[in-house]
């Protein structure tokens, strides 16, 4: 197993200390990369948001983060116990006009790299970075990490994106997707560039349609007051997903630096056909669950969720159907779904290829199959080629579909890092490869933006769909006229 390569010595302020995204994925990626060397023992992590805490009462709560979130079998008692000497608290009111930020100046060390992590909601992001910045707290080895989605709708992420870039410049500001740090993610650079069988067949001459689906179980988990402003569309669609349609469908990037990569996935999001209210009428579904049983046990639907007898208008579901205005894909479609509460945690990519033109099998030789190559993101990473293959044996040439099956545990034998993991140290060492440059977010927000403005002046309610389905029944619909179906496996 290669080793991982310590980074420069860092302080982490991570602000949103508190809040579920800290406890539930930052400390634990921390801890790994801790543990395994990467973060030296010198670097150290810096919490801040409201709650008034000492050093050791936040310390207190990383322990208890960490023995929930980090799998027992890693549970190292000496590894964890220098590493939640590292961390420190400072409670701050990022939104108190005379909050006292020169607290972070007397702990902050001038020398190493500074990265300021905002885990707290988008509105935060330029009073943070502008509070930041007046208090001298931006040195040249800074950077700011901002988490998704920015913004609610275009306007607001501009006015966002501005205010941060007046103190940080697209240099030092790391928009980070965390589906871009998955391994299979990444992968889908070197499937697609590294091997030619693919690279020549990659087109609308051979490829029928493309099918992206995230599907997740769980519900609001207390993160309803965040969820149900935001929605299935901004929160996993304009950005996890429009970013993996993005790595299937760009041309071939010049070469991996990191704004030729990004180059190349811009004009995808800038040749997403835009979509008018009718098309946003026949080409797209929001669903909101009801309550229903999930492996076997029943859970509430979203407004027992939400806890609030509020009636909402928010999609925990939508699926779409968009197309891309270029040679390579025309009449191409590609159907994105993502929701919660679904039957089973699965996010996956289906290149669906065109059948053989012509056949020289008899008719009954098997129900014919075209082959397909399905892209797993989770929970198993890995990808699978389905082909027709001979039947075995006697009794003439008759065809079945068999796969041929890459899972990246078992092939490559060991654990993974959690994109997160990936992700913090790129930011440390400032690698802006796998982050959204500023470009990118606003093209994703201007294609996304007609669909949210169609769904505000049709303000009707979601269509139900009972927890532990596959969403409405007009999602399948929307694919199944058009003569297609939904991945099998899933269903
Ligand atoms: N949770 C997740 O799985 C994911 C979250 N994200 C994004 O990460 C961000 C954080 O999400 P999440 O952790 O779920 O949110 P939470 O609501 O759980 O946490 C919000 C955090 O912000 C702090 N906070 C709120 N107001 C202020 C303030 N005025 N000044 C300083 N701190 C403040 C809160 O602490 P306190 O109350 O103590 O101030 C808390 O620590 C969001 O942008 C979300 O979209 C992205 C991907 C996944
Ligand atoms: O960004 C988000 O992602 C999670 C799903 O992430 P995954 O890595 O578990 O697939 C989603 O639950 C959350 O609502 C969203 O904000």
């Amino acid at each position: 197993m290669p080793k991982s390569v310590p980074v420069p010595i860092f302080d982490c302020v991570v602000f949103g200390a508190t809040g579920d995204l800290t406890l539930r994925k930052l400390l634990p990626a921390l801890y790994y990369r801790f543990r395994d060397g990467q973060m030296t023992p010198e670097s150290r992590i810096i919490g801040a948001a409201r709650s008034r805490l000492s050093d050791d009462d936040y310390r207190a709560r990383a322990a208890r983060a960490l023995e929930q979130h980090v799998p027992a079998q890693d549970h190292d008692k000496q590894t964890i116990h220098h590493f939640l000497n590292q961390i420190f608290y400072i409670p701050i009111d990022a939104t108190e006009p005379d909050a006292d930020w020169s607290q972070f100046l007397r702990v902050l060390d001038d020398a190493c790299i500074r990265v300021f992590y905002l885990a707290t909601s988008p509105d935060l992001y330029g009073p943070i970075c502008q509070a930041l910045g007046t208090a001298g707290l931006v040195t040249e080895k800074s950077r700011v990490v901002l988490e998704k989605p920015i913004g609610h709708d275009l306007a607001s992420a501009r006015a966002i994106l501005e205010s941060v870039g007046s103190v940080f410049s697209e240099a030092q500001t790391f928009r980070i997707d965390h589906y871009l740090g998955k391994e299979t993610v990444q992968n889908l650079l070197a499937l697609r560039f590294a091997n030619t069988i693919f690279e020549r067949l990659w087109n609308a001459d051979v490829i029928d349609h493309v099918q992206i689906t995230v599907a997740e179980t769980v519900g609001l988990e207390g993160r309803g007051g965040y969820y149900d402003r935001s929605g299935a569309l901004r929160d996993m669609l304009q950005n996890h997903m429009l970013q993996l349609l993005c790595l299937v469908a760009m041309e071939a990037p010049v070469s991996l630096q990191a704004d030729r990569v990004r180059d190349e996935k811009l004009k995808v999001l800038r040749a997403l056909k835009r979509m008018d209210p009718h098309d946003v009428a026949t080409h797209t579904i929001r669903g909101q669950y009801a309550a229903g049983a999930i492996d076997g046990q029943p859970v509430p639907g979203y407004a027992a969720d939400l806890g609030d007898g509020s009636t909402s208008l928010t999609e925990s579901f939508v699926a779409l159907k968009a197309q891309l205005c270029t040679l390579r894909w025309a009449n191409v479609p590609f159907y994105l779904r993502t929701g919660k509460r679904l039957p089973k945690k699965v996010s996956e990519i289906v290149i669906q290829f065109r059948a053989v033109p012509f056949s020289i099998f008899p008719s009954d030789a098997a129900e014919w199959h075209p082959n397909s190559l399905i892209v797993t993101l989770q929970p198993e990473e890995g990808m699978r080629l389905e082909m027709m293959t001979k039947d075995p044996g006697p009794g003439g040439l008759r065809l079945s579909p068999t796969g041929l099956d890459i899972r990246f545990e078992k092939t490559f034998g060991r654990r993974f890092p959690d994109a997160y993991e990936r992700l913090l140290m790129d930011a440390v060492r400032g690698d802006p490869t796998l982050f959204m440059r500023r470009d990118e977010v606003e093209a994703a927000w201007c294609w996304v933006e007609p669909i949210l403005q169609a769904w505000a002046s049709r303000p009707d309610h979601p269509r139900p769909y009972p927890a532990g389905s596959w969403g409405p029944t007009a999602a399948i619909a929307l694919i199944e006229r058009d003569g297609r179906t939904w991945h099998e496996d899933l269903e």
